[in-house]
């Protein structure tokens, strides 16, 4: 299949990234993060979680986080809504777009949303109905697409049939998550196929922690699936809190340094990419996770 000439860009950092930060973060730093985003060119940014505070309290702030960031019109802000009470708060937020996350694992469902995968579809079906009447897109999330933390090994036809009754039930793209980063090449490929016999291959999206360091080349087997939409997070924020070790997201410059080179048109710029994944980490105190933010840090050294 011939590569895309267009891909879309998923940052997850605001989210994804800092649900896993074990210090306290202002929201005023998320504001700026999200915004740093926006004036990068990202045409969709996950900026907070309506989750329970006692499971993942680095959400909690997230309604005054969308209240505090600038929107530029085009740009969709999204935030995660594991069910009805999620959806709600999250709409008066004033959220554009919501997600709802299940897993391929039912040990990874248990841990992370505290029920089997059965019950976080019918959990869902509330949130799509509600999403539906008020006009809003609902992406869904497959978690555990290429291994479990405690299960091991996931059988791409698990991961089908996941993505289809979301798709079925109205999510208008899938994204499949590597969890723990064990994926390969070859598996992603492989996973890929199967799925697309399920969902149309334009409605799945790739979601690749880079905790074995295979992430790029995992993007570039989707890529060669025919999957245009990834999810990654600014100096590959992150990780997942029911997912020991799991490091963070892909990091975003080093998916957008990949697509350049491919002639990839994302629309997002590289050096405020970087600039907003160097502001975010000093304000964390960490290391940025991004080879390309830290080789053009050498560079100008
Ligand atoms: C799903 C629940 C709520 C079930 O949690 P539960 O304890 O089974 O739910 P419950 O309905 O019994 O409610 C318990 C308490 O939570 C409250 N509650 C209930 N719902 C909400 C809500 N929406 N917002 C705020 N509060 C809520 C509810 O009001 C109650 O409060 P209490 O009476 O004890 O004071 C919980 O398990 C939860 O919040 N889990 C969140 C897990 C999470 O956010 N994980 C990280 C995101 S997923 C991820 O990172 C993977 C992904 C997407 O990136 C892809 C990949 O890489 O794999």
């Amino acid at each position: 299949m011939a590569l895309p000439r267009h891909v879309r860009l998923v940052e997850v950092g605001p989210r994804d990234g800092l649900q896993n930060e074990q210090q306290p973060i202002g929201v005023a730093d998320k504001v700026r993060l999200v915004d740093d985003l926006t004036a990068a060119g990202l045409e969709y940014i996950e900026a907070g979680s309506f989750v329970s505070p006692k499971w993942v309290p680095q959400m909690a702030g997230s309604a005054e986080v969308f209240a505090g960031i600038r929107r530029r019109p085009g740009v969709t802000y999204a935030a995660l809504t594991p069910n009805l009470k999620g959806f709600e708060a999250a709409m008066a937020a004033g959220v554009q777009e919501v997600a709802v996350f299940a897993a391929a694992s039912e040990s990874f469902s248990q841990k992370n949303i505290n029920c089997s995968i059965a019950e976080s579809l019918d959990r869902f079906v509330p949130v799509m109905d509600a999403a539906r009447e008020q006009g809003i897109r609902v992406r869904g999330y497959v978690s555990c697409v290429l291994g479990c933390p405690y299960e091991g090994e996931v059988a791409p036809h698990r991961v089908a049939t996941v993505a289809r009754e979301l798709f079925d039930m109205g999510c208008h793209e899938v994204s499949l998550g590597d969890t723990i980063g064990t994926g390969t090449a070859g598996k992603t490929r492989q996973l890929f196929e199967t799925v697309a016999r399920e969902v149309p291959r334009d409605k799945l999206a790739g979601h690749f922690h880079d905790t074995y360091g295979q992430a790029l080349a995992n993007i570039y087997a989707s890529l060669l699936e025919g999957i245009q939409i990834f999810d990654s997070s600014v100096a590959g924020l992150g990780g997942c809190p029911y997912a020991r070790g799991a490091s963070g997201n892909v990091a975003s410059e080093d998916v957008l340094y990949l697509l350049n080179g491919l002639g990839i048109h994302t629309g997002v710029d590289l050096e405020r990419l970087i600039a907003a994944g160097e502001r975010i980490c000093a304000v964390l105190g960490r290391e940025n996770g991004s080879r390309v933010a830290r080789a053009r840090r050498c560079q100008q050294d």
